[in-house]
């Protein structure tokens, strides 16, 4: 598999010119998928053309746009390997805008039968850059509330990706429960990550409870811009999800939001501003104030 996963990526990041690049709009995207892939790609296709058109250089799509199973088979049935078809239209679709995505699909994994939960960024010139399959698994029972086994259906990945470059800053991949996982942003923060994104399907209830506390929590804690995409809506008869895409800047500030009362497909535009960024981590710098010398993980 990692052979395979990584003949497949590309070596695009000289061309991009970052240095001046200081100031850039990013599009963070929200839909309600549902079980048909090609239904659920067409709406991808329209949310990244919309992306481009306002100006957007990379855009965010959620956790499982290419569908949301209606059964635990399903996951298994329709996930499809990074160079399948699905992919191909998505990488077609950013070259064709020139805007670089983040999109959350299932991964098919011949040798266990169940995919993984994959984070794919695709450059503006359609080429694969980087992957990151979820590491955390939502296996969860909340009384009146979700109910949820994914290590059923899904293979667990076990690295952290290191972050890439994109016209936004140094993008860290995680995915949706990640969020509930300091350490994690900590890592990628620690590898240089300027924005973290956590494509998601969060549940109604744990999102009213706990979604933009979370996310506003990580990006303050690591001084990163923090994008989360997200599906809304009922996806089935017995799924919906909480929605809230947004955007949050290194000083917890929501920046750009997708409406809450429409589950039509939309994107909200915000600026990813570096030097806001340098600004609030020389404002107060709390990871020169860590201390290796007591939390020995961070030691280098
Ligand atoms: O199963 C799929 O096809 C797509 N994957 C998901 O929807 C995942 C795993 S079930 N959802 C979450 O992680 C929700 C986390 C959440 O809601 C929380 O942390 O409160």
């Amino acid at each position: 598999m990692q052979e395979s996963f990584s003949s497949m990526i590309g070596s695009p990041l000289s061309r991009i010119n970052l240095p001046g690049a200081r100031r850039t709009l990013a599009a963070v995207a929200q839909f309600c998928g549902h079980l048909d892939m090609q239904k659920n790609l067409q709406t991808c296709v329209a949310l990244i053309g919309s992306a481009a058109q306002r100006g957007a250089k990379m855009v965010f799509l959620p956790e499982a746009s290419d569908f949301i199973p209606e059964r635990r088979d399903q996951s298994a049935q329709q996930a499809q390997p990074l160079d399948g078809p699905f992919m191909k239209e998505i990488q077609q679709a950013a070259k064709d805008n020139s805007i670089w995505v983040s999109i959350g699909v299932h991964e098919q994994h011949t040798i266990s039968g169940h995919p993984f939960n994959t984070n794919a960024v695709v450059s503006d010139e359609g080429v694969l850059t980087q992957v990151y399959r979820k590491l955390h698994m939502f296996d969860v029972n909340v009384k009146d509330g979700p109910r949820m086994s994914e290590s059923q259906t899904t293979t667990r990945g076990d690295q952290i990706t290191d972050p890439v470059d994109t016209p936004v800053g140094k993008l860290g991949l995680a995915i949706c429960y990640d969020m509930r996982f300091p350490e994690l942003a900590q890592q990628l923060r620690h590898r240089q990550a300027q924005v973290l994104c956590y494509p998601s399907a969060f549940t109604e209830p744990t999102g009213a409870a706990h979604w933009e506390v979370l996310l506003r929590a990580r990006a303050i804690e690591t001084q990163t811009y923090v994008i989360a995409a997200a599906h809304i809506g009922k996806h089935n008869s017995k799924r919906s999800s909480y929605g809230d895409a947004m955007i949050v800047d290194p000083w917890g500030s929501v920046v750009a939001r997708c409406p809450r009362n429409s589950t039509e497909p939309a994107i909200a535009v915000g600026e990813i501003n570096l030097e806001f960024l340098d600004k609030c981590r020389s404002d107060i710098p709390v990871f020169t104030h860590k201390r290796p010398d007591i939390f020995h993980e961070f030691a280098s």
